[in-house]
């Protein structure tokens, strides 16, 4: 194995001195980093100097490889990520391994929770399991994946160990075991799609998930586990019925041994407590653990005692047992776990590209949610209001009415958005009366439309041609009225004049729908409204009652107004 560029300096002189304790020279003629774990008395043969450097600058050199943890997922300034597939090829492909069925076991959790220092835990069991002492030298300082005490974050992206475990099935196979640590979420300097990302990566890459968690079981830990494994769950292109296999709640410093004791039995009786779903239980608290109850085959839990103030408050412990409560070494349990880790390539393309939604948190959904909302509640207003001004069995409108109701109601809805309470606050909601404002203007053309084709002359083709359907129609009623009589006289001038108006309104809004539907020709239900449009322009009409009525006239109007519906 070649050391990775940039690899920190801090965690490989940790591993470095680990290595001491650690030592593995299993097959150099394949460069393996194969620990046979029945093998265990050749381990110590192969000691390094402390301060022995490596060099692997060069790939034909299969140098002695040192067990170290292995960057393979790099979470980068700029909240991208990366692979590095050669790390990652280099220890999975290796010929020891590569054909075996593959136990990967990771954790997961809030940063600054002593997840690394348990995997160095693992870590030492998994090299000295078969010893009766597999803890070893109380006064051994605890090395491997780098862990340390401080506030700011240590591990980023995902590291797995170097070496891979060959672990005995009761069937005599051997399963290849593979160890991860991971970032811990919500770290000062990443974003929630990043801690997303590494916790959903590693959940659908592990067999087992080790939730590392502090202290009790609270909604938020279960919150939070809802949606990275939905951010999983998201990115797995088959939807199984349980995506995900093992997970084991890990409560770190349990205080509570007297209610449930210290290990597994009393985790499970405890996770039993905390994830039961009743039918009293509100909605939202129901969801979460049926979401939970649905992700996983197996859920299980561990109750860890508090290592001691050593372990949590002193800057130069280093790990070493004497100094660790014996309750917490008393505790640590052997790994049973199972699974595959082939999809590792495919799933960290999902996380680079833009497909997934980026999940938000929880104030942002909700701010997000309240203006939506009252979104959602203006525009109904809206509508409703002018769907009682200018709705489906509303007559036509004159379009400076409806543009003035329009403006009112406009109005009015903007209002009650500005009223309702939202989070986020003033800058946040600006795009949401944008939104709203763009919407509303959206469907105002909508009725615009719907107005103008209750309008007879919104369906000429052009306004040339609906131009000579008026006249050729006026020049038809004058010719009439003159045979027909005085009275018709001042009829038929309130009908040009009412006739010009509308044209000019015809062609004005035809102008309109040019600009708001390109390529749109009037249909059907438009034609239809031709009709309604000619008993509009020709009021008041000949069968107005106080003019006489006529048979043979109202008969001649009929057949006009056929010819006109024709020509049209
Ligand atoms: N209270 C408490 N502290 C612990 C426990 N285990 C380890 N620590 C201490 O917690 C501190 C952080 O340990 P790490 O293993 O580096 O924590 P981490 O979760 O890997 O941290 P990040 O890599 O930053 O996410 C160290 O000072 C440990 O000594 C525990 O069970 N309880
Ligand atoms: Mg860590």
């Amino acid at each position: 194995l070649r050391s990775r560029p940039g690899s920190s300096s801090r965690s490989y002189t940790h591993v470095c001195s680990g290595l001491n304790r650690h030592p593995t020279r299993e097959n150099t003629e394949d460069c393996a980093m194969v620990k046979q774990c029945k093998d265990r008395d050749s381990w110590g043969e192969w000691a390094l100097n402390e301060k022995q450097t490596y060099d692997w600058s060069s790939e034909d050199e299969e140098a002695e490889s040192k067990a170290r943890p292995v960057q393979v997922l790099l979470v980068k300034d700029d909240h991208t990520f990366e692979l590095d597939e050669s790390a990652l090829t280099r220890i999975l492909l290796n010929k020891e391994v590569r054909d075996r069925e593959v136990v990967a076991v990771s954790v997961a959790g809030a940063f600054r929770k002593g997840k690394s220092f348990l995997m160095d835990f693992m870590l030492r069991y998994m090299y000295h399991h078969t010893r009766e002492d597999w803890l070893g030298d109380s006064d051994e300082p605890l090395t491997g994946f780098s862990w340390r005490g401080g506030s700011e974050r240590e591990t980023t992206g995902i590291q797995i160990w170097s070496e891979v475990f060959l672990v005995d099935k009761p069937d005599g196979t051997k399963v290849a075991l593979l160890l991860m640590d991971t970032q811990g979420t919500f770290d000062s300097q990443s974003t929630l799609r990043d801690s997303a990302t590494v916790f959903a990566l590693s959940t659908m890459i592990s067999s087992m998930q080790v939730y590392n968690i502090s202290q009790n079981v609270q909604e938020d830990d279960l919150q939070h586990l809802q949606l990275f494994t939905e951010y999983g769950r998201l990115a797995m292109e088959e939807t199984f019925l349980k995506p995900f296999q093992s997970m084991i709640f890990l409560v770190r410093d349990w205080s509570f041994p007297y209610e449930f004791p210290y290990g597994q039995e009393g985790g499970m009786k405890f996770l039993e407590k905390r994830l039961k779903i009743s039918e009293n239980q509100h909605e939202e608290l129901q969801n979460v653990r049926k979401h939970i109850h649905s992700c996983f085959t197996n859920i299980s839990c561990f109750l860890m005692p508090h290592p001691g103030l050593k372990v949590a408050t002193n800057p130069h412990f280093d790990g070493r047992i004497k100094e660790i409560d014996g309750e917490f070494i008393n505790n640590l349990n052997k790994i049973t776990c199972r699974g595959l880790l082939e999809y590792f390539k495919a799933y960290i393309k999902i996380y680079q590209g833009e497909e997934l939604p980026h999940p938000k948190s929880m104030l942002q959904a909700t701010a997000e949610a309240n203006n939506l909302a009252a979104v959602a509640a203006a525009k109904d207003l809206y509508n409703k209001k002018m769907e009682e001004v200018c709705g489906g069995d509303r007559p036509f409108l004159a379009p400076s009415e409806l543009q003035s109701r329009h403006t009112s109601i406009r109005e009015e809805s903007l209002q009650l958005f500005r009223s309702v309470k939202k989070m986020g606050g003033e800058e946040f909601s600006r795009r949401y009366l944008l939104q709203l404002e763009t919407e509303i203007d959206d469907v105002f053309v909508q009725y615009i439309k719907h107005n103008d084709s209750k309008n007879i002359f919104h369906a000429a083709r052009t306004p040339a041609t609906l131009f000579v359907v008026i006249l050729s129609c006026t020049w038809r009623w004058h010719h009439r009225v003159r045979g027909g009589g005085h009275h018709r006289q001042s009829g038929n001038t309130n009908e040009v004049k009412h006739s010009h108006k509308l044209y000019n309104v015809a062609a004005n809004h035809r102008h309109l729908y040019h600009h708001a539907f390109p390529g749109h020709q009037p249909e059907r239900s438009e034609a239809r409204g031709i009709e309604r449009g000619l008993k509009l322009t020709q009021k008041p009409s000949p069968r107005n009652p106080k003019l006489e009525p006529n048979p043979e006239v109202t008969r001649r109007e009929e057949e006009e107004k056929m010819k006109c519906k024709l020509s049209l």
